[in-house]
């Protein structure tokens, strides 16, 4: 009698502690769902767009509203309003990442020892400023940085050269070639496709990719990690990028070694070089933090920029009008006898406009990355406690009809003036537009995306014309599929050179 009585005060006092505990998430808006399963079924969408969802629900629930699964929790931010308060008024309060949740994830990154998903603390400070300080001169700067993000182009035009009028998919061409951009900012190498280090970095990438997924695939491992000694199929291949992350870190620690080795001062380094000397300076940066962030950035580096140019490709297939446009300019600005410099951004304006148009139209990263609260703290009004997750819905963002004029419509026009010049940084256009977030954990390649972007547009304008090939799919935003980024289904194009003189060896 006394057991019964027992376990019943401890139900009622645990479901008082649940009520308690959940009473500031009564406060936002949210979905009415079943008891137990909250919000579920609702949230289980065919096309994994969970954005898509979360925008039509902004409609009737507004900006800032909760979801509920079981009992997880989340604020979904969908108004430039909120998403400005949580990222840049608060964003030291809002610069956590959510680790309580996914067994995935703190399996995948080593107890949270990476770059990306770490919280907020000295030594992701330490890796975070070498690594933003690399970059940055990667991306603009230097113009022997410029010459390697050009030679990779060049590979790329040539590779398209090889193929004639012939149609194909050029998703791999721009895939190698935009890896070896990051090969030179990691390890200041440019690799061929068949180098069995190249292998490593790509498939790398591409696991990367799959077990990071946002959609439903691979999640009833978070619920039951003890599926993982019953040949659980997601942790096999969790497994597999941990064997495959150990490999090429070793590939590349060799190559590094070896510079050092040789003790060429001269010899420009990579990020890879930059972090192990970090290692012996700094107590607080390990081998493991550098292994970690160095797949951080294979995967975010690559895949953000290839994915936006190969849906770019299809929408310059689907818009002459567009494509003759850039061509005069460039042809005017650059002309036929030297390649296209970052130097030329300044007399470029359509083509500025044409990279901040792709990358809102395509949001590759349309839910950023998961922050979480680290204080209490709170949004448009309503108090949040320490460690609640929240997602910055950049879609909406990018996508709200009663901000941007016809948003499913791919028009670069909307980032210029009346006199053609693009809008200053200050103009509301160009504040509601976050592709890489803001606040404490922008992106950290923002700079040498934008640089990247811009040399790709330019150059295949200058040297091609884009047509459409046998194999068409829609190029409307609302069609993409999800994986870790959006990408559009495998498309063919057709291309015709207009220049043959340039970008040759
Ligand atoms: C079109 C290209 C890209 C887009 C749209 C993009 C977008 C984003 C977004 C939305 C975030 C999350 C920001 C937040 O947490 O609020 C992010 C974080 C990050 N990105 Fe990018 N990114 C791109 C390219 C790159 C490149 C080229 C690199 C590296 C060379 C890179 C490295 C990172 C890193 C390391 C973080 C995590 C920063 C941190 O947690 O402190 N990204 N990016």
């Amino acid at each position: 009698m006394l057991f019964q009585v027992g376990v019943i005060c401890l139900v009622l006092f645990l479901s008082w502690r649940y009520n308690q505990t959940r009473a500031w998430l009564k406060k936002f808006p949210q979905k009415k769902g079943l008891p137990v399963l909250r919000n579920f079924f609702q949230v289980q969408v065919k096309d994994h767009r969970i954005e898509k969802l979360f925008t039509e629900w902004s409609k009737e629930l507004g900006g800032v509203f909760a979801v509920q699964i079981l009992n997880k929790s989340f604020i979904v931010l969908n108004s430039f309003e909120a998403i400005h308060e949580a990222l840049v008024e608060k964003g030291e309060s809002f610069s956590g990442r959510p680790q309580q949740s996914s067994f995935r994830l703190r399996y995948n990154t080593r107890g949270f020892s990476d770059l990306v998903f770490t919280n907020p603390s000295p030594r992701w400070k330490l890796m975070r400023k070498s690594a933003h300080r690399h970059i940055r001169m990667f991306g603009s700067g230097l113009k022997r940085i410029e010459a390697l993000n050009l030679s990779a182009i060049k590979e790329l035009v040539s590779e398209f050269r090889r193929r004639g009028t012939k149609p194909f998919d050029p998703r791999n061409d721009i895939h190698s070639a935009i890896m070896n951009i990051m090969t030179s900012l990691l390890v200041n190498r440019k690799y061929k496709t068949t180098d069995e280090i190249f292998g490593y970095f790509i498939e790398m990438e591409k696991i990367g990719n799959e077990n990071l997924t946002s959609s439903g695939k691979g999640v009833e491992l978070d619920t039951f990690p003890w599926l993982r000694f019953f040949g659980n199929s997601t942790f096999k291949k969790l497994e597999h990028q941990r064997l495959t992350r150990d490999k090429l870190w070793k590939l590349v620690k060799d190559q590094v070694m070896e510079d050092f080795r040789q003790g060429d001062k001269n010899q420009a380094e990579g990020l890879a070089h930059v972090w192990f000397k970090l290692i012996e300076e700094e107590p607080l940066v390990e081998e493991l933090n550098a292994k970690m962030s160095f797949s951080n950035l294979i995967i975010a580096g690559t895949s953000t920029t290839s994915n936006s140019f190969y849906m770019f490709l299809n929408i310059l297939s689907q818009h002459p009008d567009l494509q003759s446009k850039l061509q005069e300019e460039v042809d005017s600005a650059v002309g036929p006898n030297r390649c296209v410099s970052l130097d030329d951004k300044s007399r470029m304006p359509l083509t500025h406009a044409t990279v901040l148009e792709i990358l809102r139209y395509t949001t590759v990263v349309p839910l950023g990355i998961p922050h979480a609260s680290l204080t209490t703290t709170s949004i448009s009004g309503l108090s949040i406690p320490p460690g609640v997750q929240v997602l910055n819905n950049l879609w909406a963002l990018h996508h709200d009809d009663k901000f941007w004029e016809a948003p499913y419509e791919f028009k670069p026009e909307r980032f210029l003036d009346a006199d053609g010049d693009v809008v200053s940084a200050s103009h509301p256009n160009r504040k509601h537009l976050m592709p890489f977030g803001a606040g404490p954990r922008v992106c950290v390649g923002e700079v040498l995306a934008i640089g990247r972007i811009f040399l790709l547009v330019a150059t295949t304008s200058q040297v091609f014309n884009v047509d459409q090939g046998p194999v068409k799919v829609s190029c409307d935003a609302r069609d993409y599929g999800h994986g870790l980024v959006l990408t559009s289904e495998d498309f063919e194009i057709k291309v015709n050179s207009r220049n043959d003189s340039l970008y040759v060896d």
